[in-house]
């Protein structure tokens, strides 16, 4: 089946000054960031602190237009939902693996009027997120253990984004961690479309040129297969 999914590259703003949050976010934008990853992490569910969203709820003041996506690497992702809702966000990824009732906290999302991601760490199978796609907008494939920046990309999570791929055409797939020019055109041929990438986009000399040549390696995958496809 033919695949339609376009390249969004979220910068993670983890590594970033984040004493000009704002700033910081508001430049990555003018790069050409499609949204801003932000990364909140409470101290139980990964070993790091960073914000949440009374600090979110900011931003948003500060930057009124612009897609957020948080990263909930949380021990409890229902209970951050109206707040984070309240803050501004449109898209609410948390990890299955505290989780529950994901059906349910997907549910709660949606009512709240954000999208829902779902994601999974490395050693989590793909299949564990599989049976919860219809309740999701996004799968989210990590590919480094998440609580830090900066980390080495896992190559081997690209047979979990392959599975995805080939069995959800049109699903909105993204990869974290690592991610950068070195490592995009594996996570591109692999079928992730959404890529988040802090070090190698916020450590950067010419983010602009980081950011136009990541989506130009995931769109000239998907160009690739849709010129297979007629
Ligand atoms: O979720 C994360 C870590 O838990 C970060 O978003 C991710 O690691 C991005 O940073 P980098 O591209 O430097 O690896």
């Amino acid at each position: 089946m033919e695949r339609r999914v376009f390249a969004k590259i979220g910068p993670s703003i983890l590594n970033a000054d984040l004493s000009r949050l704002a700033e910081e976010s508001q430049r990555l934008l003018d790069c050409g960031a499609d949204y801003i990853h932000l990364d909140v992490m409470d101290g139980t569910f990964v070993p790091n602190i960073t914000f949440g969203h009374p600090l979110v709820k900011c931003l948003r003041r500060n930057i009124p237009d612009a897609f957020f996506e948080t990263h909930m690497m949380v021990q409890e992702p229902a209970r951050w939902i109206e707040p984070t809702a309240d803050a501004g966000v449109q898209l609410y990824t948390f990890h299955i693996e505290p989780c529950s009732n994901v059906v349910d906290v997907c549910r709660k999302v949606r009512e709240a009027g954000m999208k829902v991601g779902l994601g999974i760490k490395p050693n989590t199978s793909v299949e564990a997120v599989a049976e919860y796609i219809d309740a999701a907008d996004m799968i989210l494939i990590m590919t480094v253990e998440p609580g830090f920046g900066g980390q080495k990309f896992m190559s081997d999570m690209m047979s979990k984004v392959r599975w995805l791929r080939s069995n959800y055409p049109s699903l909105d797939i993204e990869v974290d961690g690592g991610v950068g020019l070195d490592t995009i055109n594996q996570c591109a041929e692999a079928g992730a479309n959404m890529i988040v990438s802090g070090t190698a986009v916020t450590g950067s000399a010419d983010p602009k040129s980081v950011i136009t040549r990541l989506r130009d390696a995931v769109n000239d995958v998907v160009l690739g297969h849709m010129n297979n496809h007629n």
